[in-house]
């Protein structure tokens, strides 16, 4: 049977990362996806805008929507402080038994809880199963015509506070018109977009980063 590209990304982190190191196995990613096969990783690019926001914010509690292979998983929580942690949702179980040693050849299982499952079904339950009263941070990297039916069921179970930063992934490259549409249009929120690229070309991307302002 043939590999799929996320087990040979993971092979490419076990080959040329070094256990317990975050940044060797995001640069063995970006190595991989660069020179051998393109993947959907946020990439360095827009991975370093993404450094740049955890970094000032310094959340307790992010939430991803969309692991895939774990790379954007694995460049937030390296940045986290000690007792915060990151719920990151995946519904292909594939990408996540991929992400779930990425992870772990990191060093940041302890930091990271990785759920499978929908987003819709998964957003309802955050506070029941996880303890979670809101999130400081929400990174939207899953599917494209999720991210505004998503946002507001966020809305509707309480899970954002006055400051929340939502950060969206692909907002032109492959496009999520009605989120954007709808964060840049609501008062309810301050909306900033970061021109980048689609990760690993030259096609233009880029991030959304949303204040929820209550
Ligand atoms: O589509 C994308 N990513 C999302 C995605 C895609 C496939 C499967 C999943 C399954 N994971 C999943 C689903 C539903 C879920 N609900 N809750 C969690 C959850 C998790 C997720 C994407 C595409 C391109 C791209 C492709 C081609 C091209 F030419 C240009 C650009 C670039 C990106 O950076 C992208 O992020
Ligand atoms: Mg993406």
């Amino acid at each position: 049977t043939w590999s799929t590209r996320p087990q040979r990304i993971l092979r490419a982190v076990q080959q040329s990362a070094t256990r317990g190191d975050p940044r060797s196995v995001v640069r063995a990613i970006d190595q991989f996806c660069r020179h051998k096969e393109w993947a959907m990783n946020v990439g360095d690019e827009k991975g370093c805008i993404l450094d740049s926001v955890v970094s000032e914010l310094n959340p307790s509690t992010v939430l991803e929507l969309g692991t895939y292979c774990g790379y954007s998983t694995v460049r937030i929580a390296s940045l986290l402080p000690p007792h915060a942690k990151l719920i990151t949702l995946e519904f292909n179980p594939d990408f996540a038994a991929v992400a779930r040693q990425v992870i772990a050849w990191a060093g940041l299982q302890g930091k990271v809880q990785l759920v499978e499952g929908a987003s819709g079904d998964w957003i309802p339950k955050m506070k029941e199963q996880f303890g979670v009263k809101t999130f400081d941070l929400v990174f939207l990297d899953h599917w494209k015509d999720r991210y505004l039916p998503d946002t507001k069921l966020m809305e509707e179970c309480g899970l954002l506070r006055k400051g929340s930063i939502l950060l969206a992934d692909n907002v032109i490259c492959p496009g999520t018109p009605d989120y954007l549409e709808y964060v840049r249009n609501s008062p309810r929120y301050k909306s900033q977009y970061f021109k980048s690229h689609l990760e690993y070309t030259k096609a233009e991307d880029g991030l959304e980063k949303s204040v929820f302002l209550g």
